[in-house]
């Protein structure tokens, strides 16, 4: 059995005295006792069974005793088209049974070392944005301030906003890395400063940004302008658009990225349409010619090395996205995120 926080966990499931895969027991009494929360393997709990949180991990309300959260926001009144980003976090949660607890391409083992529990969703407010904001940035600021690293299931974009806000308040201004379609510094949508195609664009303005520290990267499809990218460009980010990296490994790219991230915190924030609609369907505002789940990996795994101090992985809508496939890149996407945060042991180190 499971249980929250950095209080020794029983483990029940193996009934033996045996190496258990995916932890570092300590055998007492013939009980099996780990100091980290370690999710449960398909092989012993079926992967239907179970409460649905992100990977069937201890729930528990708030961060005490973690070094890193899953977090839903259930938000989607910030969208310019197709709705549904609420159902988001809770669809993500149910793809993730898929997620075994190791990386064995990297050889990440975060449950190793880290303590990790979803703490389950923000209580926004659905019939009013601004005050949706507030109650985010409110939330944040409790989650953050024992130093836990919050990965948040969304959600559309405009939930950035105020999580920079928070992370801003506690660590200063960061870097952040932006895997996007779209930049979404739009000054107004609809006349409203508080929208999923606004967040960079107050978060520049209230200062929660160190601009020569920012990449955005994915960018494409049509424009307002010929020049969309400028006013990103001009705050002194670096902007990848998709075309340049077509058909390339990111690899390269990312090495470049750590050189200009440096030593500072840096927040990651992944807007899953940055993904060709091939990939991740479900998702309100989807543009042609967009990375592939390759390239969204090697993104992720190129920020191995950085300050992380948060992620989010935003525009899930489940109802686009008939065979899960979205939602299950989602799930994995944030587990890499998990993987690459600092602390996190390597098993082939
Ligand atoms: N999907 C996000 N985050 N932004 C969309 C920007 S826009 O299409 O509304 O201009
Ligand atoms: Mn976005
Ligand atoms: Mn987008």
């Amino acid at each position: 059995m499971a249980v929250a926080g950095r209080r020794v966990l029983l483990q029940t499931l193996r009934g033996r005295c045996g190496p258990l895969e995916g932890s570092r027991p300590l055998c007492t009494s013939g009980v099996w006792q780990q100091k980290f929360n370690v999710p449960p393997s398909g092989n012993d709990l079926p992967r239907p069974g179970g409460i649905a949180s992100m990977m069937r991990l201890p729930v528990q309300k708030d961060t005490q005793g973690l070094d890193a959260c899953f977090v839903g926001i259930p938000l989607d009144i910030g969208t310019s088209n197709r709705s549904g980003t609420r159902f988001g976090p809770r669809q993500i949660r149910t793809e993730s049974v898929m997620l075994r607890p190791y990386n064995n391409w990297t050889g990440a083992a975060p449950f190793d070392s880290l303590q990790v529990a979803d703490i389950g969703d923000v209580f926004i407010n659905m019939y009013d944005l601004k005050d949706a904001v507030k109650k985010i940035r409110e939330a944040y600021a409790k989650i953050v301030a024992n130093g836990c690293k919050p990965l948040t299931l969304g959600g559309d974009h405009t939930l950035t906003y105020p999580i920079l806000q928070a992370i801003k308040a506690k660590y200063g201004p960061v870097g952040l890395v932006h895997v996007d379609a779209h930049a979404d510094t739009s000054d107004t949508q609809l006349g409203e400063k508080v929208a999923h195609g606004t967040p960079f664009r107050r978060a520049v303005e209230d200062g929660l940004l160190d601009c020569r520290r920012v990449l955005q990267i994915g960018l494409r499809g049509t424009g307002n302008s010929s020049d969309d990218y400028g006013w990103s460009r001009q705050q002194g980010f670096r902007v990848v658009q998709a075309e340049e990296i077509w058909y390339k490994s990111l690899a390269p790219l990312m090495e470049e990225v750590r050189a200009q991230m440096g030593t500072g915190p840096v927040y990651l924030s992944f807007d899953i349409d940055a993904l060709d609609p091939a990939y991740a369907p479900g998702t309100g505002t989807p543009e042609i010619g967009g990375l592939t789940s390759h390239q969204g990996l090697e993104i992720i795994r190129g920020c191995r090395g950085l300050n992380l101090v948060g992620g989010d992985l935003v525009e899930v809508s489940p109802a686009y996205d008939p065979s899960g496939n979205t939602a299950l890149t989602a799930a994995n996407l944030l587990f890499e995120m998990l993987c690459v945060l600092p602390g996190v042991q390597y098993r082939r180190d």
